[in-house]
């Protein structure tokens, strides 16, 4: 089973916890991209939610599949929320941002008492840091921020796309940040949260209690509490 399959599978078995009447916090990248469809499905079939959409990518998609959407001046509360994630750890500790969607989904995580997080089996980890840790900052004077940064111990190097530096959904940079191993991430967190020109960070700290991991061994879906 490759790696594709495996989000596929744990995206799927995810959308089993959506019922009737809910409002779902929709979260961003390649394995989202497979509960959207499932979701899709879903909707066809008769089942009635709204979903809150943390990037324009998953709108785009949830708009495709027929996904009806609200925001937060409709609802202050979510039933649940479903996203990927790049690391998590054995604590739940978690990194998000490869895809540059870290301020919503920390927005929309926030307002749910229900986060499940979906991943294979590759990003499950010891300790965090081997993926590059992303940071949300501010475009004007974003060096500085970058050396305040990298004073905590990493390399921080400004992420680019085609068209050039890479923008967020709010028009800010991504700083992705090399500490290679993050032995204590709230107060990594704590620090870096508190430097100026930093507007938030990929790490995901004690946000969720429910991780679903999909093994390739078995074909399994596991699913964790803490
Ligand atoms: O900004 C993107 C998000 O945090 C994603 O949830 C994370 O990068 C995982 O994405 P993928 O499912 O594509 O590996």
């Amino acid at each position: 089973m490759n790696q594709d399959d495996l989000k596929k599978r744990v995206a799927y078995e995810a959308i089993n916890y959506i019922k009737d009447g809910m409002v779902v916090g929709l979260g961003t990248g390649s394995t989202m991209y497979y509960a959207i469809q499932s979701l899709g499905e879903r909707i066809k079939e008769g089942l009635n939610i709204k979903g809150i959409p943390t990037s324009e990518k998953t709108a785009e998609w949830a708009r495709s599949n027929n996904i009806p959407l609200t925001d937060f001046s409709e609802v202050n509360h979510l039933d649940l929320v479903i996203d990927g994630a790049d690391e998590v750890d054995e604590n739940f500790q978690l990194i998000k941002g490869g895809g540059g969607a870290l301020l919503r989904e920390k927005i929309v995580a926030n307002a749910t008492d229900q986060f499940i997080v979906i991943i294979d089996e590759s990003k499950y980890v010891q300790i965090l840091g081997e993926f590059k840790l992303p940071v949300e900052v501010v475009p004007f004077g974003w060096e500085v921020t970058a050396r305040e940064i990298e004073a905590l111990g990493c390399n921080a190097t400004l992420r680019m796309d085609n068209n050039g530096i890479f923008l967020t959904d709010n028009d800010h940079y991504i700083l992705d940040c090399d500490f290679k191993v993050i032995n204590n991430p709230e107060k990594l967190n704590q620090d870096l949260i508190s430097i100026v020109g930093v507007v938030e960070t990929g790490l995901f700290i004690n946000m969720t209690r429910k991780v679903l991991i999909s093994y390739s061994n078995s074909g399994k879906v596991i699913e964790m509490n803490n």
